[in-house]
């Protein structure tokens, strides 16, 4: 496994019958390491720098398999076939943020594969729930639909946060692990942090490198600062350098002071309790 995932590349003049061979030989499996979550923590940029690494295949589509009644009633034939091409030795892995908030999913994850990988992506919770309103809020100015402020749903009319907004549930992290953790040891979850991943991916990467066992193949130079896009742009070794789409690094919807420290002030506890479980200390709000 390792050796293929350290592979040296073929000489010139046997690179056609490599390729013809690799086709061949390529198949659809079962992801090895899943994305769970959370929404808006920074999925998609660490799927696409995890793709970076030549033993890894990952699915581009979102696949919500394990979150909805319609995909997981297909079965895991239907989820293996949603799974990209792969040589023998990589790994398959997706990404569904939708996952990690969802009741059932980590029972069925663990009943499809209970040595599964599970990477965890977090970013400040108070800043999570402003992403996720914001990318609600464009959904729905995309279908002409109106959408209150981010303050009237946060806040009830005397003035306390309201702990049943849907936005704020998300961001409600211990909560959700908690779930996790009846189903899978610690050591199976890798927890990314999304802050330090959008100031500097590389020592994020190689941490999930060590995690999955892959050899360090991602390196520093296959990023580089997009100061348009104020975000990091992946550098292929072979291939289009590329940035995230729009949708990723939107301005956000804006919240008062007074709310906003409301808010912090509201997750102080779920995020003390969510620290413990993890080992860790985030410098969040
Ligand atoms: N390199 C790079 N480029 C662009 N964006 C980056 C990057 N790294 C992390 N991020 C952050 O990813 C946030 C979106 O998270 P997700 O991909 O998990 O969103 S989603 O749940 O799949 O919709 C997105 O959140 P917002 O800034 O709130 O839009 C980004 O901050």
């Amino acid at each position: 496994l390792r050796e293929l995932r350290s592979a040296v590349p073929a000489p010139a003049d046997a690179a056609a019958t490599t390729n013809a061979t690799a086709t061949a030989n390529a198949t659809q499996c079962l992801p090895g390491a899943i994305i769970i979550g959370v929404r808006k923590g920074g999925t998609r940029a660490l799927l696409e720098m995890l793709s970076l690494h030549p033993g890894v295949a990952v699915a581009k589509a979102e696949v919500h398999y394990f979150n909805l009644e319609e995909h997981y009633r297909r079965g895991l034939g239907w989820y293996r076939a949603q799974m990209p091409a792969s040589l023998p030795g990589q790994l398959t892995v997706e990404k569904t943020p939708g996952y990690f908030a969802a009741p059932l999913a980590p029972g069925r994850v663990r009943a499809m594969d209970g040595a599964v990988r599970l990477l965890l992506i977090v970013r400040d919770p108070a800043e999570r729930l402003v992403s996720d309103y914001t990318q609600v809020l464009h959904n729905r100015r995309q279908r002409g639909k109106p959408y209150r402020p981010l303050e009237e749903l946060l806040l009830r009319p005397d003035g306390a946060i309201d702990a049943g907004y849907k936005a704020l549930q998300r961001s409600l992290y211990h909560q959700h692990l908690g779930r996790w953790l009846q189903r899978f040891p610690r050591g199976q979850i890798h927890v990314v942090d999304g802050d330090a991943l959008v100031r500097d991916p590389f020592p994020e990467l190689r941490g999930v490198e060590r995690f999955l066992e892959l050899s360090p193949r991602i390196a520093p130079s296959n990023f580089y600062f997009n100061a348009t896009k104020g975000f990091y742009c992946l550098l292929p070794n072979a291939g289009q350098e590329r940035c995230l789409d729009e949708s990723k690094g939107r301005p956000h919807a804006p919240l008062g002071a007074n709310a906003r420290r409301k808010l912090c002030r509201f997750l102080r506890r779920p995020n003390r309790r969510f620290f413990e479980m993890v080992g860790r200390v985030f410098a969040w709000c």
